[in-house]
């Protein structure tokens, strides 16, 4: 094909015709057409190549045109195609839910969505309903789409949000009918449906006109006011078990929702349900209040990143408050710090999971014997989190299980454990994720905020802080010590290098799996999930789901230093970011042993694994 007097090489050149054929927005046309002006034929190819998947939390790229990357083409595609897989499920309940943030184009990515799911005569439930496009914003934190699902059993449901990613990314969180996000085989079947929706039906850019007639004929619904009522209503009814007393004129937390969505619902909730009002009971963070798609004050808006929570901590310090709470910007995450023995620390993903099972497991106590024996409990977390639940659950006597990486995975766990008549009230991941799935089958930054909030005034009132509630723990589970971290790898090729050669590093020498690690380490368990192979089952058929398209091994190692102590990690190339994650637990009888042993593990991967300096990895950790 030529542009003009450029000639398009042949295996580029039907890509590039089709991408013009289909896309009809302005910027995005004129994006290929300087790439094909200005013959970066590589870029072309990372753009035009394959089609943008479903990863941890659904699609997730850069704002750029291209069919590996997020803009109105692939999020209309993405909708034709679901549109279509959900009408083939549910032919007689066409209806969904649509939500996004205040990221760059995420209202004209839910417009796209929904012009998809009307012009296949679904109800639409629009959370973000506008009546004048552009004199108004309306938002929404992601937890309301699963929410609404369940409310209106709709047969799915999009959210619009790269919830902590840098800027210029966006995503498209897709929901099914039992308000989860969806897992294999759906994600397949949806994405081959996608492949055979490419083409733009006949009004897919005409939002506006297909607007007026679905509301004229009640198939486009403004749901965002009675859906949040009912969210309120929800968490206040399922989740409050404490009066929190309103101090006088004396805030005595920090919140941020770091210039997200959180600050609405957030505010709107604590002041319903308890009285609580900003600048009064709390303060929020001013610079980082109002939703903000440039995310002015922080260089990643990831309340898990160093920094994030800065400003939030002088606030607080400034004001004599010892406690921050933060939401990630699409407030489905939830973090907190605490000021103990005059300094800030910010609790791990993982150490709020653990705070959060022990409330979870002291309430459950308190249920009297014939709701116990209809209900048995059951804690679940990922498996790349903490398995301190795994020996509570152990030691208290209730059932664990863990789950793959990854909302998807925990909601989906939980439906079907209480199919079984199991009673799962409570899941987490270490990504800082919390369900409580009496409100929500996925994480929920709000109803994590809400149930925090009257752990620390439970607390509070003993004398304790959360560090005293992890000390008691330790003491009474064992010191379990993270060292999570990850390195920053150039390209997702490299991820499937460096697991190649580890790979190869034992099977060249005739074995399954390696059996010693370094000088310190030998090798108690492996399983490698993307092979799908497991050193201690029956045949070595992995307990969890296999998947040869991403990357992820998981190991325990004893130290022959000390033949208590040992170490459990997994390491994995993220489904959301360019990067390779390593996470390490280590168990021995003191805590500043545990946290040696997980750090040495780091170290050791490090030197025998990754070789970050001949593969071009960086890491801060
Ligand atoms: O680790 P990746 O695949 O990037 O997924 C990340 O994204 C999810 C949070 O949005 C968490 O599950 C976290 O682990
Ligand atoms: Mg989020």
């Amino acid at each position: 094909m030529s542009s003009g007097a450029v000639q398009v090489p042949p295996e580029l050149a039907s890509k590039v015709s089709a991408w013009f054929e289909n896309d009809k927005n302005e910027h995005t046309r004129k994006e290929i057409t300087e790439l094909v002006n200005s013959q970066n034929w590589h870029e072309l190819h990372l753009r035009l190549d394959s089609r943008i998947a479903f990863g941890t939390a659904g699609l997730r790229a850069r704002m750029e045109a291209g069919v590996s990357r997020m803009n109105t083409l692939t999020v209309l595609q993405a909708s034709q195609g679901l549109a279509k897989y959900l009408q083939d499920k549910f032919p007689t309940n066409k209806s969904v839910v649509v939500g996004h943030d205040h990221r760059f184009n995420s209202k004209e990515f839910a417009q796209v969505t929904i012009a998809a799911f009307l012009q296949l005569g679904f109800t639409v439930y629009d959370l973000c309903f506008v009546e004048n496009d552009g004199t108004q914003d309306v938002y929404v934190h992601t937890p309301l789409v699963p929410f609404a699902i369940d409310q209106l059993n709709a047969s799915g449901g999009v959210m619009i949000t790269a919830s902590h990613n840098p800027k210029l990314d966006n995503g498209y969180k897709v929901y099914y009918s039992n308000g989860c996000q969806i897992i294999p085989p759906h994600d397949r079947l949806i994405a081959q449906s996608i492949d055979d929706n490419l083409k733009p039906w006949d009004d897919a850019w005409n939002y506006d006109s297909i607007k007026a007639g679905a509301i004229a004929s009640g198939k486009l619904i403004d749901a965002k006011s009675d859906i949040t009522q009912k969210y309120v209503s929800a968490v206040a009814k399922r989740l409050v078990f404490t009066e929190l007393s309103s101090t006088k004129n004396k805030p005595w937390f920090v919140y941020t929702p770091m210039h997200g969505v959180g600050s609405e619902i957030f505010e709107r909730i604590v002041e319903k349900v308890w009285g609580l009002k900003g600048n009064v009971d709390y303060l929020c963070v001013p610079q980082q209040k109002n939703p903000d798609p440039e995310f002015p004050t922080v260089s990643f808006p990831n309340p898990e990143e160093k920094g994030a929570l800065d400003l939030a901590i002088s606030l607080a310090e400034k004001n004599d408050i010892s406690f921050v709470l933060a939401n990630d910007p699409d407030a489905d995450r939830f973090s907190a710090a605490v000021k103990y023995e005059n300094k800030w620390k910010q609790l791990s993903g993982n150490e709020i999971g653990f705070l959060f099972a022990q409330q979870t497991w002291d309430s459950y106590k308190q249920e009297n014997e014939e709701f116990q024996r209809a209900n048995p409990l059951v804690l679940i977390n990922s498996t790349v989190s903490s398995q301190m639940i795994k020996r509570m659950a152990e030691v208290e006597g209730f059932e664990y299980r863990d789950t793959l990486t990854g909302f998807k995975w925990l909601g989906n766990q939980a439906r079907s454990l209480e199919k079984e008549g199991l009673y799962v009230p409570f899941a987490f991941e270490e990504a800082i994720g919390y369900m409580f799935s009496k409100v929500v089958h996925d994480k929920d930054g709000i109803s994590a905020a809400v149930v925090f909030l009257q752990m620390i005034a439970n607390w509070k009132a003993k004398g304790l802080s959360p560090i005293d509630i992890l000390r008691r723990a330790f003491a009474r589970y064992g010191y379990f010590q993270e060292y999570n971290g990850y390195y920053t790898v150039p390209n997702p090729t490299v991820t499937n290098v460096i697991f190649g050669a580890i790979r190869d590093s034992y099977r060249n020498h005739g074995q399954q799996h390696p059996s010693t690690l370094g000088d310190e380490f030998t090798v108690e368990t492996f399983t490698d999930l993307t092979i799908g192979y497991q050193s201690d089952t029956p045949n070595n058929v992995p307990r969890l789901p296999v998947d040869s398209s991403s990357q992820m091994i998981t190991a325990v190692l004893r130290s022959r230093l000390h033949s208590d102590d040992y170490v459990r990690f997994t390491t994995r190339g993220s489904g959301t970011e360019p990067k390779l994650k390593v996470y390490i637990e280590a168990i021995s009888d003191s805590e500043e042993k545990a946290r040696a042993l997980a750090k040495r593990t780091w170290d050791t991967l490090k030197e025998c694994w990754f070789k970050p300096q001949e593969m071009g990895l960086t890491t801060n950790f």
